[in-house]
């Protein structure tokens, strides 16, 4: 098997025919194994996250106040230290786990020259030719960058600029209310940067449940995030040496810094995929069976971001082992039908299942439970002053639809539900289960006798019993 790419879905594809006793090749064009996900993406942004929590003591602040900090005067090589260590270290597993498993790695860019044979120009212009019986693209993406918006590195830039950041900002503006952007809008406001928030849409963030986003910009209002939803960018100008976004409707946001996030793009012009009979849409994606993860051409599979939704570290894995799997003939079991988003943004977000929106567009009976971290003992012993956990459950089958959570470990918590989820259980496990105390887990049984207060009837007091029970004119 020919991999081309090295980040989660390529490194599962592979390690999973190399133990089915196949001979795998991983082509990578980058001098590192990891991909998006280890060098740009998912690890920097969340080690990035954690660096500024420490550094800053914001977990602390609900006691020792907002003025509190763990290191006062926080640089951009403070955050980069911490970072290099912790890419070091994820490159070197993945080495060993390559090196073990007896999978070879080619460095260079892979192109196609037929539906089997690629070849491969590595950085000293060096060229090679392999031919794979089955192959996996498994690229990833690359961000948007359109023509007009005049990227530099050092004031305006990309979330691959951010992870490479001389100097730290006072002020952001952060275009585009994705994930990404939302993500790092809220890193850089923990850390008392000045953020605005642009979107164009009047919403962002719509898979998220709406009762948990007004609870999020709540909380980041509160911290003074701006937020200018439904504006739409014209031009950035760079005055003074210091970039202005200009906005439809004249009005203006002047930022020390713009990190623009406005999507990514399919890695694929360089594949020259025409030679293998594939083509791409207007994202530079290719379209699979989402069972098998087969394009067109049958026995090239893609995984990944190159496919589009989720997106996601998690649902790339596991898309490169069934990739892998359905190759070379061996069984999987169906894939789960629920797997949980998470949002790293400070405070986190994270979800698994319906939303109320969806259920009630399904015109499924049901009942919410609330949960507010603040009525959990171990939220006290934290400090924790936000945070909500929301459950969602049937009321004709008292079967979980859905949770969601805003808050500290939101996206560790989340896998409570996800277990009771898919394997279709019902309010009455959070009922019967005794939880450890204290713990914030402990939202879970909250919010499971909120929704059962609310679902049950109220059992009448004696003396109203004893009313309902009398003949009518004693009850006059
Ligand atoms: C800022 C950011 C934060 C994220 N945070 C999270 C998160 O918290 N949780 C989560 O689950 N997901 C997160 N993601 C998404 C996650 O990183 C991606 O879903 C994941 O990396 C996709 O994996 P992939 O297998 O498609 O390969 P990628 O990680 O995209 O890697 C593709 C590799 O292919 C190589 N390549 C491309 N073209 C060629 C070629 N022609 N020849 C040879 N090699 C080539 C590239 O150099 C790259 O190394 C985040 C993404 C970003 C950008
Ligand atoms: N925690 C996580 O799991 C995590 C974190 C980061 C990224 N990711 C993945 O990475 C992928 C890419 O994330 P993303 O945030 O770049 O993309 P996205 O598609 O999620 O969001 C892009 C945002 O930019 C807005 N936008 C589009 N055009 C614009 C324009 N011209 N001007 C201003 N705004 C514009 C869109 O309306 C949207 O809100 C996501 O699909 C996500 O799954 C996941």
């Amino acid at each position: 098997m020919v991999v081309i790419g090295s980040g989660p879905s390529g490194r599962r594809a592979s390690v999973q025919a190399a133990k089915l006793g196949r001979s795998v090749l991983v082509i990578e064009k980058n001098a590192k194994l990891g991909g998006v996900s280890v060098h740009t993406g998912t690890i920097p942004s969340k080690t990035l996250r954690e660096t500024v929590l420490n550094l800053t003591g914001y977990r602390e602040r609900g006691f020792y106040g907002l003025a509190y900090r763990a290191k006062q005067d926080i640089a951009a090589g403070d955050l980069m230290s911490r970072l290099n260590k912790t890419l070091d270290h994820e490159v070197q597993g993945l080495d060993h786990q390559f090196m073990r498993n007896r999978v070879h790695t080619m460095h260079g860019v892979a192109r196609f020259l037929d539906p089997h044979e690629i070849e491969i120009t590595a950085d000293a212009g060096e060229v090679h030719r392999v031919r794979g019986e089955r192959i996996v693209i498994a690229v990833g993406t690359r961000p948007h960058r359109p023509d007009h918006v005049p990227f530099d590195n050092r004031t305006v830039l990309d979330s691959d600029g951010i992870v490479a950041l001389q100097q730290l900002p006072n002020s952001l503006a952060v275009i585009g209310a994705g994930v990404i952007g939302v993500e790092y809008a809220t890193i850089f406001s923990a850390l008392d940067v000045r953020v605005t928030l642009i979107e164009p849409r009047e919403s962002f963030l719509d898979f998220i449940d709406r009762e948990l986003m007004s609870e999020f910009v709540y909380q980041l209002r509160d911290r003074g995030v701006s937020f200018r939803i439904g504006d739409t960018v014209e031009q950035i100008r760079m005055e003074m040496g210091q970039p202005v976004v200009m906005l439809s409707g004249g009005r203006r946001v002047r930022a020390e810094m713009v990190l623009y996030t406005a999507g990514r793009v399919g890695a694929t012009d360089a594949l020259e995929l025409s030679n293998c009979g594939l083509k791409v849409d207007n994202r530079g994606r290719l379209a699979v069976n989402p069972q098998t993860f087969q394009t067109s051409v049958p026995h090239i599979y893609a995984t990944g971001d190159v496919i589009g939704f989720p997106s996601l570290a998690s649902t790339s894995l596991e898309q490169g082992r069934i990739a892998a799997c359905h190759a070379f003939g061996a069984q999987l079991p169906p894939a789960p039908k629920f797997f949980p988003y998470g949002i790293y943004s400070v405070p986190e977000i994270s979800t698994v299942g319906m939303t109320e929106e969806e259920v009630r567009q399904k015109n499924i009976a049901y009942e919410c439970g609330l949960a507010r971290f603040r009525e959990t003992s171990r939220g006290h012993i934290m400090g924790i002053q936000g945070g909500l956990l929301k459950m969602i459950v049937s009321l004709d089958s008292r079967k979980l639809l859905g949770v969601h959570i805003v808050g500290e470990g939101a996206t560790e918590l989340v896998h409570i539900g996800q277990a009771v989820l898919n394997l279709g259980g019902t309010l009455d496990y959070f009922l019967e289960n005794t939880f450890n105390y204290p713990t914030l887990a402990e939202a879970y049984k909250i919010a499971a006798l909120d929704a059962w207060n609310r679902m049950t009837p109220r059992t009448l007091r004696p003396e109203e019993a004893a009313l309902e029970n009398a003949p009518p004119e004693a009850a006059d």
